[in-house]
């Protein structure tokens, strides 16, 4: 289904999710191919509605370029059956959902291969903190992960995959939050964030940092100033933020 020849539905009625929730997740996908950051259907985005327990995801290699929002899947956070939508839903639902259930302050989630930060990947190499780019968004370097074993690959593969990545962050929700990303190791980038709008930023910002990086070390890193960093980072989080305009203004 790689094709941009499906021809789209009518609308249906959604009853699992919110029109609003449907909305940004749709638009969230859509943001992939805008950004750059996929080939073909290479990326997904979903998110949750904890108060309903489902979260909503991309169906399985469908065209962002036909992709309705009638298309997308609500999947049952606690486990992982398909609530409604007549598509299959993306292969990496799984993962999506186990994150979803190790972090319970992240309300969306993108997975793409997008090019510098899978070259990060493939090198097992986590995208090192070079600098204030880095260092606005992410407090740490974007870690890579273990590759899978063989058993985690046998058995509930994509539910590892995101287990891999709970495991590098410890388990801690605070890290997740500190840390909106991480390599999966010879696969590529999952980010998240509040909502899918942010998880979504958050892979942009993930492969910016990652081809700087690779500039960078071409010509020869050096070690940034740690104050520095940590300037950046407390400029847009935390109670001391500064950084932009609150919608309204
Ligand atoms: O990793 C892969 C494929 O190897 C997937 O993330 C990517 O193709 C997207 O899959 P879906 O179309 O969301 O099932």
């Amino acid at each position: 289904m790689h094709t941009s020849t499906r021809t789209r539905t009518e609308p249906t009625v959604s009853t699992a999710v919110s029109r609003e929730l449907r909305r940004e997740v749709w638009e969230a996908n859509l943001r992939i191919p805008r950004a750059g950051l996929a080939t073909l259907t290479w990326g997904n985005v979903s998110g949750v509605d904890r108060q309903a327990g489902v979260f909503v995801i991309k169906p399985s290699g469908v065209a962002y370029d036909v992709l309705s929002e009638e298309d997308l899947v609500v999947v049952s956070l606690s486990d992982g059956s398909v609530v409604e939508g007549r598509l299959r839903p993306s292969t990496d639902t799984e993962t999506h959902r186990s994150l979803y259930l190790a972090f319970p302050s992240i309300g969306g989630v993108t997975h793409t291969h997008s090019t510098h930060a899978v070259a990060f990947a493939q090198a097992r190499r986590p995208i090192p903190v070079l600098g204030t780019t880095h260092a606005d968004t992410f407090n740490g370097p974007v870690p890579v992960t273990a590759p899978l074993t063989p058993q985690q690959c046998a058995t509930d593969y994509e539910y590892n995959t995101g287990q891999v990545i709970v495991d590098l962050l410890g388990r801690d929700n605070t890290r997740a939050e500190e840390v909106p990303g991480a390599l999966v190791a010879h696969h590529g980038p999952f980010t998240w964030g509040a909502d899918a709008a942010t998880s979504l930023e958050h892979a942009v910002i993930c492969e910016a940092v990652a081809e700087m990086a690779l500039h960078t070390i071409a010509l020869g890193t050096v070690e940034p100033p740690q104050h520095v960093l940590d300037r950046h980072f407390t400029r847009k989080h935390g109670p001391n933020a500064y950084y932009g305009n609150p919608p309204s203004a």
